[in-house]
């Protein structure tokens, strides 16, 4: 059984089918890749993941509960959590801050749930956002102003603002989209050390195929809203099916 389970997924725009019949089994502590050309689909069921958007039939379960009717806090809740294209950092806030901030509101939302259970102290709270600093490579800059970081230090923060959450399933969307290739894969060296040190579920949105099949354990590829083939990286290079999705654009 997967951490992620998804079944049967359909979502209409008006009279376009966004996403037909989609299933996904996400395995525990692997990296799973979603990739296909632009208008795909990865997006729209992505956001089914985090309560953005509601699946028109269909099921979207994780660690045995279902996402659908849940608000995105509360899915965050869960232990989800989803690094977006645009990094949302609070820019006039130091790095260190902006890091606390979603540990401070974790620990909020779980202490509604279980008034009984342990709370973090500060003290605490400021240690695993130093903890999760270094592993991001941004220890360094902890008390630079956020707006004051380049791009690729800027993600990699909002990357430190989901993992200080200790989440269960992290969602990357296109995590080095606009970076340069050193960039790029100091990113990569970066999520495969949290792979190894957290064993944090993953899956990544990716159009960059140098990060897919760096980081990818399993890879779904999807056309026009469905899901046409899913296998270990090995397998779909050169895939026909894939090749044939990709016909115009870079090449798998
Ligand atoms: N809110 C919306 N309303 C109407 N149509 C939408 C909406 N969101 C997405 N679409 C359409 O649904 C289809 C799938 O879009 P989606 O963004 O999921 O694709 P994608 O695979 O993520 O593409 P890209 O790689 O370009 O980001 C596209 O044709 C898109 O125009």
């Amino acid at each position: 059984m997967g951490i992620l389970e998804v079944q049967n997924v359909n979502k209409r725009f008006g009279g376009l089918q966004a996403l037909n019949n989609v299933n996904l089994n996400v395995q525990k502590g692997t990296v799973h890749a979603i990739i296909g050309p632009n208008g795909a689909g990865k997006s729209t069921l992505l956001n089914c993941f985090v309560g953005r958007l509601t699946p028109d039939t269909g099921s979207v379960m994780f660690d045995g509960q279902s996402l659908l009717g849940l608000t995105p806090h509360q899915i965050n809740q869960t232990g989800v959590s989803r690094v977006f294209q645009t990094p949302e950092i609070f820019t006039d806030l130091s790095v260190l801050e902006n890091v606390m901030i979603p540990a401070f509101a974790k620990r909020d939302g779980s202490f509604r749930l279980n008034p009984f259970g342990k709370v973090q102290s500060e003290a605490e709270i400021r240690d695993h956002a130093e903890e999760t600093l270094r592993d991001m490579g941004l220890a360094d800059k902890r008390n630079m102003l956020a707006s004051e970081m380049s791009r690729g230090d800027k993600r990699r923060l909002e990357m430190a603002m989901c993992l200080v959450q200790d989440p269960k399933l992290l969602l990357l969307d296109e995590p080095t989209a606009g970076m340069a290739r050193a960039d790029t894969n100091r990113t990569i060296d970066l999520l495969k050390h949290i792979g190894e040190t957290r064993g944090i579920t993953k899956v990544v949105i990716e159009h960059d195929m140098h990060v897919v099949f760096s980081l990818a354990d399993t890879i779904t590829v999807m056309a026009q809203g469905a899901v046409i083939v899913e296998d270990k990286p090995e397998n779909i290079k050169g895939h026909p099916k894939v090749r044939e999705a990709y016909l115009g654009e870079a090449q798998v």
